[in-house]
């Protein structure tokens, strides 16, 4: 026996060599009996087919079949008629029919006169002419251009299951028409593998091999005995199929969540903590917002009825923040000039951005700060693929002297190259801020650039009124957008869906991939 023949059965698996012996008895075999006589599995079968067909020992040969049969429908258009060829035979006989005949015809009804009427005409058996239809002369020798007609409906039905090379020309060209109408022919599409044992493998088949029976697993008798020592081990098929598995894992979105905060905990940014239920004076009025500022709406802002207010600050801040906003007050500005009401101060909001935190913070007045705050924020948008009513955000502020607007650039610029992002800083206007800045991201799929937060330099007419006289740079950043890109998902809904078919997809931990 040749060197390299030895070699090849040494490297041959336990299930190739039965597929081998088994073609060897009976070449014609289908996988199915080679399955049945081997007693393996037709998964282990094909495999090792495959395996086989690698190393060049077997040709796998695949064969499509496509078979056709007759639904339920059908089968009764094989016995009754197909419903346009009923009707010409009542207009063979009546010539012409108006539409409210077709109507009282015996067992069609009126979605089958409807379907009739379009064959009548597309097989030029009948014409319509102001609600008549009359017959034609095609129609009167009942030819059949298509070639569809009862008669291969009925060979169909005692052909059960025909397959394409048992049609005939003719046949084959009325089967695809019936095919195009709805609900008549079912069709199958079976592939059928056979094998063909190379010469390499009858080489191998001369020169002889026995199967041995590989231990796969060991019994306490075995090793009592000592008989373990003598076993045929199956070797270990790294390239085995295995059941896949999907370990239970943190929420991607609370992921990156966690992400964010580790990154700002490592540039030294403290953590804080605000509230979803804030006053409007937090949320709009100590951020320079004007009263009838559109974002204030209703459309836009989601008001709380229980509370229905909430406390103010002490009355000197309040009063300063109203006296800037009707006529800049200390800051060198003319304000809004319109008249503060207090009430819509005291209104309760959702807040609308993590924004407020940094005003009540700024007012506490424990400075230098730098601190970041991640949490909720709520929107009355409206759902689409890059908007949510409510999503999070994360806030920052550095007010500290010696603060400009390049830190605030350096920063965020910092922050997203930490978390893998490129973005582009665009002028932007917010009233709190100047100057103002929104950070986006280009999107492949969508030929464009989304938002992903904004930032600034407070301005005057915010630090003054809270008596803070050393410049703050500020952010707040959209977080959901970011896992929608950081995940390639087309849809930002996906981080709440509870599909979790992705979810069971998404890796454990960035980078690494088990696929
Ligand atoms: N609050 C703004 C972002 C922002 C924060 C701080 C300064 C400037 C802008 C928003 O929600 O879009």
């Amino acid at each position: 026996m040749s060197e390299n023949i030895n070699k090849i059965i040494n490297e041959l698996h336990i299930y190739e060599k039965k597929l081998l012996k088994e073609l060897e008895i009976n070449e014609n075999a289908t996988p199915e009996e080679i399955a049945e006589h081997t007693g393996l599995n037709i998964k282990s079968v094909m495999s090792a087919a495959g395996s086989l067909s690698s190393k060049g020992l077997i040709t796998v040969k695949k064969d499509l079949q496509e078979k056709f049969s007759l639904t339920d429908n059908g089968k009764k258009y094989a016995e009754i008629g197909l419903p346009e060829r009923r009707i010409l035979k009542v207009l063979q006989d009546r010539k012409q029919l108006a539409m409210k005949d077709l109507a009282s015809l015996e067992n069609l009804d009126k979605k089958e006169v409807n379907i009739s009427i379009g064959w009548l005409i597309r097989k030029s058996w009948a014409k319509m002419d102001k609600g008549v239809l009359s017959i034609t002369d095609v129609g009167e020798s009942s030819r059949d251009k298509l070639g569809e007609d009862e008669s291969l409906l009925n060979t169909l039905i005692e052909k059960v299951n025909l397959s394409k090379e048992q049609l005939d020309e003719d046949m084959a060209k009325g089967l695809s028409a019936l095919k195009d109408r709805k609900n008549l022919i079912a069709e199958e599409k079976i592939t059928h593998h056979s094998f063909k044992l190379n010469d390499l493998a009858k080489e191998i088949l001369d020169s002889g091999f026995t199967i041995e029976e590989e231990a796969t697993q060991l019994t306490h008798q075995q090793l009592k005995e000592g008989s373990w020592k003598d076993l045929k081990y199956r070797p270990y098929d790294i390239n085995a199929e295995y059941p896949i598995f999907f370990p239970g894992k943190e929420h991607p979105l609370r992921r990156i969540i966690q992400e964010i905060r580790e990154i700002f905990l490592n540039m030294g940014f403290t953590e804080d903590k605000g509230d979803y239920l804030e006053s409007a004076f937090w949320n709009f009025d100590s951020l320079f917002q004007p009263q009838d500022h559109a974002a204030r709406e209703m459309q836009d802002t989601f008001y709380i009825k229980n509370p229905l207010t909430c406390d103010l600050p002490d009355d000197e801040l309040v009063e300063n923040v109203a006296r800037t906003h009707e006529n800049g007050g200390n800051t060198g500005s003319e304000g809004w000039d319109y008249t503060w009401d207090v009430d819509i101060a005291r209104q309760s909001v959702l807040r609308t951005h993590t924004t407020g935190i940094s005003t009540q913070r700024l007012a506490e007045g424990n400075l230098p700060i730098k601190m970041f705050s991640i949490g909720r924020v709520f929107r009355r948008e409206t759902f689409d693929y890059k908007h949510l009513p409510e999503f999070h955000q994360v806030e920052g502020l550095v007010a500290a002297p010696g603060i400009n607007y390049q830190n605030l650039l350096g920063t965020l610029k910092e922050f997203y190259k930490k978390l893998g992002f490129e973005v582009r800083f665009r002028p932007a206007y917010f009233p709190y801020t100047y100057l103002s800045t929104e950070c986006e991201i280009y999107l492949e799929e969508k030929e464009s650039w989304i938002e992903l937060g904004g930032c600034g330099m407070f301005r005057p007419e915010v630090l003054e009124p809270l008596g803070i006289n050393t410049p703050a740079l500020a952010f707040g950043l959209g977080i959901e957008r970011l896992a929608m890109i950081r995940y390639d998902l087309s849809d930002i809904r996906m981080l709440y869906k509870s599909d979790i078919s992705w979810l069971r997809e998404v890796p454990l931990e960035e980078g690494i991939d088990f696929d």
